[in-house]
């Protein structure tokens, strides 16, 4: 069916024949363009310095393209300078600097290293349209790039031209900015899409640094993890979800994120812990970094994290009895406890607890909040709220994010599709329906939004659910029966600690099991494949990340600090080019200073996923779609309104 208005709206904008027809030509020939490059990274988990290096270096991508271009010229320490100048301009130009010892050499470096630039932007857009290579030059040189990068030197007037050129771009001081803007330029030509596979929260120090750069990053989507969706939920007005993020907070020595990053108050709270709790070495905070606290500072998180954590086991129970849908009821652990003995029984056995600190718990009616508690979880709440940035980042979240994504044939997901012990897609039942697959993780995500339109609403079902997607048996974010942390602060028997996996985890190494995941979501399984986060691939153990004959792979990023003695490499990440897909494997990330003072790039090994027979080209895309749909609308246009 022809939609006339629109064909109309589509006049205004080309309002001749030869615009129409011109348009057309350009995005023809943008499909048969090489596919760009796709970067996949998961749980960066406020590693902020870990993912810029990656992100800074395309994965090792940039350090290839300089190869191609630069090896038998260069060597090998002279390849790494220019490198580490690509991933960070202006610290390395600081340095590189300082080494010239005269006006002289100063300026026939920058013309050696602005000529390298110029060679190393042209290849890296040469995949590229004229158009996007403009939109990704620094604004302000963009004519004289173009310049310089479309010079041909057999005129030799030219080239005294071009050479005076560059002479005065130094002379006026611009050499700099304009090496600069080369470097990020050439950054952001080797990687067109960025995928974040979730988990940008929690654990590290920096996730609304990270938040900032995914904001001003050219093209990004984010698929969400289970710790950002629990950062939604506080802002969303669950409690719960505030608790448990303040919590972890505290837990890893954190708090500034709160405090300092969004400005929350933490005052409040400090009272309360200062008033009834007291040193706990189940509550001492985690040290990852060599950054020392005094025993003063400890002491005060100790107390923090206690009132907290208390707040969010109180929290849990009324919405676990208010929603028995959730089939939580093994959840409701205060309620369990015998506060004489200090005794706990699960799943019929009775555990002995150590380090409790229940003092602000009435046995009588444990999930009741003290007035104290009310008021300090009611006051963070309304700053949460209100904190600008917060708001600004959420928001993002929210725009960019989706619980999964279907992306030129793949499936990218954080934790897992629900799967029951025979493999089938596992049923839940909501409000009288019953879900199961994809249908099921709709109804997941229409929650987390209704949750988010609402935030003055605290303890309706869509806030609830998004705690649920936090810890509940069913949900494709955290993808294990219960989550243990009761367990894990008070009770000293290991066993009590596990968090068994759903089927999903086994099953996801089966051919099988993943094709029929993939048709479960109209992907074509001879073609896609699921890409996974959330779980950190034990290289140790000898784990591989590519399952079910590369129909699954596992890109755990492994950022984390605090998980690398668990995984042995800092992780992986992803790249497909039009050539096809490549695994990464990162080793540890020590510091920025590192790689500028030692140029040790992090050793990045690629293993080839799969090879694409013939060139894959934008047509074959998802952008590929929509730009066949604009062309056949110009053509209708074309014939409907332009041809006699
Ligand atoms: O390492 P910690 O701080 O004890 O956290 C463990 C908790 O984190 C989780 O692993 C969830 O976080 P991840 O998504 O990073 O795996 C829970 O399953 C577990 O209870
Ligand atoms: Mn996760």
């Amino acid at each position: 069916m022809l939609n006339f208005k629109y064909l109309d709206l589509l006049a205004q904008k080309y309002d001749s024949e030869e615009k129409v027809a011109s348009e057309i030509i350009n995005l023809e020939a943008i499909l048969d363009l090489p596919k760009g490059t796709e970067h996949f990274v998961s749980d960066l988990h406020g590693e902020y310095q870990g993912f810029q290096h990656v992100l800074r270096n395309g994965s090792g991508n940039v350090k290839m393209k300089i190869r191609d271009l630069f090896e038998g010229e260069l060597n090998e320490s002279e390849l790494d300078e220019f490198a580490t100048l690509i991933y960070y301009p202006e610290e390395k130009l600081k340095l590189l600097k300082s080494n010239f010892t005269s006006k002289q050499e100063l300026r026939e470096g920058y013309v050696e290293i602005i000529e390298r630039m110029l060679k190393l932007v042209s290849y890296a857009s040469s995949k590229y349209t004229r158009s996007k290579l403009r939109k990704a030059l620094p604004e302000q040189f963009v004519y004289i790039i173009e310049e310089l990068l479309y010079k041909k030197d057999e005129f030799e007037n030219k080239k005294e031209y071009y050479g005076k050129m560059l002479e005065r771009i130094i002379s006026l001081g611009q050499g700099d900015k304009l090496i600069i803007g080369l470097a990020y330029t050439t950054q952001r030509l080797v990687v067109d899409h960025l995928h974040v596979v979730g988990d940008i929260y929690d654990r590290g120090p920096d996730p609304h640094k990270i938040m900032d750069t995914l904001i001003n990053h050219h093209s990004v989507d984010i698929q969400w993890g289970n710790h950002d969706v629990l950062w939604v939920g506080a802002y969303a007005g669950s409690k719960v979800c505030l608790a448990n993020i303040i919590r972890i907070c505290a837990r890893y020595n954190n708090l500034d994120i709160i405090e300092d990053a969004y400005g929350i108050n933490l005052r409040p709270l400090l009272n309360l812990a200062e008033k009834y709790y007291d040193d706990n070495p189940a509550f001492r905070p985690k040290r990852i970094s060599d950054e020392t606290l005094t025993g003063q500072e400890q002491l005060q998180i100790t107390k923090i994290h206690q009132a907290i954590s208390i707040i969010q086991f109180k929290l849990e129970s009324p919405i676990i009895k208010r929603r028995p849908c959730l089939n939580m009821e093994n959840r409701l652990l205060l309620e369990k406890v015998d506060y004489e003995k200090k005794e706990v029984t699960l799943h019929g056995i009775t555990y002995s607890l150590e380090n409790t600190c229940f003092a602000t718990v009435n046995p009588e009616r444990p999930y009741e909040l003290l007035d104290e508690e009310q008021q300090v979880i009611d006051k963070l709440l309304f700053s949460i709220q209100h904190s600008e940035k917060l708001t600004r980042h959420m928001n993002f979240l929210l725009k960019k994010g989706s619980l999964y994504l279907k992306y030129n044939g793949n499936l990218l997901i954080h934790g897992c599709i629900p799967l029951d012990e025979e493999g089938n897609m596992k049923e839940m039942e909501i409000k009288d329906t019953t879900y199961a697959g994809r249908e099921l993780l709709d109804v997941f995500e229409n929650y987390v939004r209704e949750a988010f339109a609402h935030p003055e609403e605290t303890d309706d079902f869509a806030t609830d659910m998004v705690w649920y997607l936090w810890t509940g048996e069913n949900s494709s974010l955290f993808g294990k029966r219960e989550m243990t942390t009761f367990e894990r602060y008070f009770i000293k028997e290991k066993e009590t600690h596990k968090e068994r996996k759903n089927p999903y985890y086994y099953m996801r190494e089966d051919e099988e099991a993943c094709r029929r995941m993939l048709a479960e979501f109209d992907l074509n399984p001879d073609q896609g494949r699921i890409i996974n986060g959330h779980t950190p691939v034990k290289e140790i153990d000898g784990e591989d990340p590519i399952k079910a004959n590369g129909k699954m792979i596992v890109i755990d990023g492994g950022f984390s600090k605090a998980y690398h003695s668990t995984t042995g490499i800092a992780g992986y990440t992803l790249l497909y080019n039009s050539y096809g897909m490549q695994l990464v494997a990162h080793q540890l990330f020590n510091s920025k200073e590192d790689v500028l003072m030692k140029e040790t790039d992090v050793l990045s090994v690629k293993r080839l996923v799969n090879e694409e027979l013939v060139r894959k080209k934008v047509r074959e895309t998802n952008i590929g779609e929509k730009l066949l749909q604009e062309i056949s609308s110009l053509k209708s246009l074309r014939k409907h309104r332009y041809m006699k």
